[in-house]
């Protein structure tokens, strides 16, 4: 029977889908994504009793996880869980949940922030400068992408925000009246920059110009802090950071590529607190 003491649950609320954490203490065990969950299902969740039901609860399609995880526990000891959601229409769901915790930009100690940040944000710009050190600029490849920066006393430089992979190529056919959906998972290698059909003149138009914007960006970093580190999380950050490999190579050589940002910034702040 493993240890059930000292677990909680980290939740990311991103734009198109939930981000899940099981740490024991101060160790990420693992990470998972899901679908949002029907309010019904929230509901269920909130009347476990023991952790293994909680854990059967939101593990429904992985089931090598879940019983790996099972896991004793005594009832009515539902872990807590941590919650930061750039989604207030969700967060508002989980408010149902006995032991939650929902983290606000005030608890995040970055300074010189502006009150409308992100939590996100805040807290991977937090977790990637504490666990890699400042300054720290960080890309987030998600739903939109975004880039966040600090300096050596990890005040907030400033940031930028623009439409992410998915969203380009969605707003794209979406908002014409004879252009396809690309799909991503179609791709393979970089497009032909001159493209001579519509699906790859799309993908070369956006992944090129993202590609190169990117790149600006980084370089700008550099040119403020020549030592700056850079990192990049997000669903789409393995995609971009194989092209990077391809085209811009000294760039990719220098980027952190690290999925669990925002969990390292939550497990920050939560720890700090004893
Ligand atoms: N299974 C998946 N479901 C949704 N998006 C996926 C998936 N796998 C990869 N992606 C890519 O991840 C991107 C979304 O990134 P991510 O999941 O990090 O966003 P999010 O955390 O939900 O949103 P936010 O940017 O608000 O944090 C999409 O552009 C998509 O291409
Ligand atoms: C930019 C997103 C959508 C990225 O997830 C999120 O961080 C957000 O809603 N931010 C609020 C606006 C801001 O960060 O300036
Ligand atoms: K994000």
């Amino acid at each position: 029977m493993r240890e059930t003491k000292n677990i909680w649950l980290g939740l990311e609320i991103g734009n198109s889908r939930l981000h899940w954490g099981l740490f024991r203490g101060e160790t990420l065990d693992f990470t998972w994504d899901t679908d949002y969950l029907p309010e019904s299902a929230i509901y269920q969740l909130a009347q476990c009793q023991t952790l293994d039901d909680l854990l059967l609860a939101i593990f429904p399609l992985h089931q090598r996880t879940r019983e790996e995880f099972l896991l004793t526990s005594s009832p009515s000891s539902l872990p807590p869980l941590i919650v930061a959601s750039v989604v207030p229409s969700q967060t508002a769901l989980w408010q149902i949940y006995p032991n939650i915790r929902i983290i606000t930009l005030d608890q995040v100690p970055l300074q010189a922030v502006y009150p409308t940040l992100g939590i996100d944000r805040a807290l991977a710009l937090w977790g990637a400068g504490k666990s890699w050190g400042f300054p720290m600029l960080v890309i987030d490849a998600g739903t939109a992408l975004t880039f966040t920066g600090a300096d050596e006393n990890q005040c907030l430089v400033g940031g930028a925000i623009l439409p992410g992979l998915g969203l380009q190529f969605a707003s794209l056919s979406q908002k014409t009246g004879q252009l396809p959906f690309v799909e991503m998972q179609d791709f393979t290698s970089l497009p032909s920059r001159f493209a001579n059909n519509t699906s790859e003149a799309i993908q070369s138009g956006v992944i090129y110009t993202l590609l190169a914007g990117i790149r600006d960006f980084i370089e700008a970093w550099w040119c403020l802090f020549p030592e700056g580190k850079v990192a990049i999380k997000g669903g789409d950050r393995t995609l971009l950071f194989n092209y990077f490999q391809t085209v811009y190579l000294n760039i990719a050589s220098r980027l952190i590529l690290e999925p669990n940002l925002t969990f390292c910034g939550m497990r920050e702040i939560v720890m700090s607190e004893g």
